[in-house]
């Protein structure tokens, strides 16, 4: 089986074609993102070279993803950390700056854990470095932005080797032909490459099992709509559309084998913070005895966090159910849909009848 996946990863290596969501552009010390925003329309490539546009970038999911968000910041904390050197006359206005610029950076987003976790190492290294520092030279702003540039670097790479590791732990859960079904997009899109719930299904495709991915479209920013189903489609995927209020006819009529998703925050006792419908997904899959797995980095593992009662839930803004984002076509051409009029509750979920006749726990009661 190993000799199996390995040749899977090859191919995958090979031929996955889609463009990395973050990249650090070295020559003009600024940080390249794909505007997810964007997609599944048009594919527009943003340069951020300061704080606002980073902050902003993050905050409406221009990037997303809690391991995409995580590199992000890291590489972004360098980028804008680079603008304030010119300002910097002192080793103690330097830290002043850089925890300053970090903290307004880690405020943007509070759920993914990826996000502070990437913030806390690119501070550790900052903090080792300026210790015992007092006065500051040009050579030591050279220095510290080579330190931090090759950091940022290294959260991307691990964070690709992550994501195939997952691959090939994961793809050993698909059978050939596996029907899967996701939510948002835990895909290429989320991480630095290839994704974690995605990642193994990737693999699956490229090791010719087949896999038939239902996704879920994750009202209201529609990631599942615009991301999951651009991305697994440019890899040849089949993937069909669902309307996040289809899931349980899909796994009523048998029509999923397992469930697959990413994650945002894992509190110490094994909660998992993931996009809004996530929980109904695994309440519905407990019910129909389907297999549900959450796929993520160690990084989105937070043993300081007891439960998932003290994950701190994003809030967001009112607009995003009430309109429609994103007036231009919501999903790729060609991409298949499943749209059924009618689904079927078994009685078993039913509480009571109301009828004319009163309210009744059984349908015998009142026949
Ligand atoms: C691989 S983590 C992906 C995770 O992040 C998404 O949230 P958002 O689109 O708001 O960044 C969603 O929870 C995904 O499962």
């Amino acid at each position: 089986m190993e000799n199996f996946k390995e040749i899977g990863l090859e191919k995958l290596e090979q031929t996955f074609s889609l463009p990395d969501v973050v990249s650090l552009c070295e020559e003009e010390d600024s940080l390249v993102i794909l505007d997810q925003t964007q997609l599944p329309a048009r594919e527009v490539f943003l340069k951020i070279d300061n704080e606002e546009e980073l902050i902003d970038a993050i905050v409406r999911l221009k990037v997303r993803g809690a391991p995409a968000i995580g590199v992000a910041a890291a590489a972004g904390l360098y980028v804008c950390f680079a603008r304030t050197l010119a300002n910097i006359t002192s080793a103690q206005l330097m830290q002043t700056e850089f925890q300053a610029l970090a903290n307004r950076i880690r405020a943007s987003r509070p759920t993914a854990v990826n996000l502070s976790w990437a913030l806390d190492r690119m501070t550790v290294l900052f903090k080792q470095w300026i210790a015992g520092k007092d006065k500051i030279s040009s050579t030591d702003f050279q220095e510290i932005k080579t330190l931090l540039r090759v950091e940022a670097v290294r959260i991307k790479e691990e964070d690709i080797e992550m994501c195939k590791q997952i691959a090939q732990h994961g793809v050993g859960l698909i059978a050939s032909g596996s029907r899967i079904l996701t939510h948002c997009n835990a895909g290429h899109l989320a991480v630095s490459r290839y994704g974690t719930a995605l990642a193994p299904i990737y693999l699956a495709q490229a090791c010719g099992l087949n896999p038939k991915v239902y996704a879920d479209e994750t009202r209201p920013l529609l990631q599942g709509a615009r991301l999951t189903a651009y991305e697994l489609m440019r890899f040849g995927v089949d993937t069909t559309l669902v309307c996040d209020n289809m899931a349980a006819s899909l796994m009523s009529q048998g029509m999923i084998d397992m469930i697959m998703v990413g994650c945002d925050r894992i509190a110490a006792n094994g909660d998992v913070a993931n996009k809004i419908g996530t929980c109904g997904l695994a309440v519905l899959a407990h019910y129909y005895k389907i297999p549900f797995y959450v796929l993520g980095p160690t990084s989105t593992f937070d043993p300081h966090t007891p439960t998932g009662k003290d994950i701190v839930i994003e809030q967001r803004s009112a607009s995003e159910v009430t309109d429609l984002h994103y007036i231009h076509r919501m999903a790729p051409e060609h991409v298949g849909v499943y749209n059924p009029a009618f689904d079927v509750t078994p009685a078993a979920l039913v509480t009571a009848y109301v009828t004319e006749k009163g309210v009744f726990r059984q349908i015998q009661d009142f026949q």
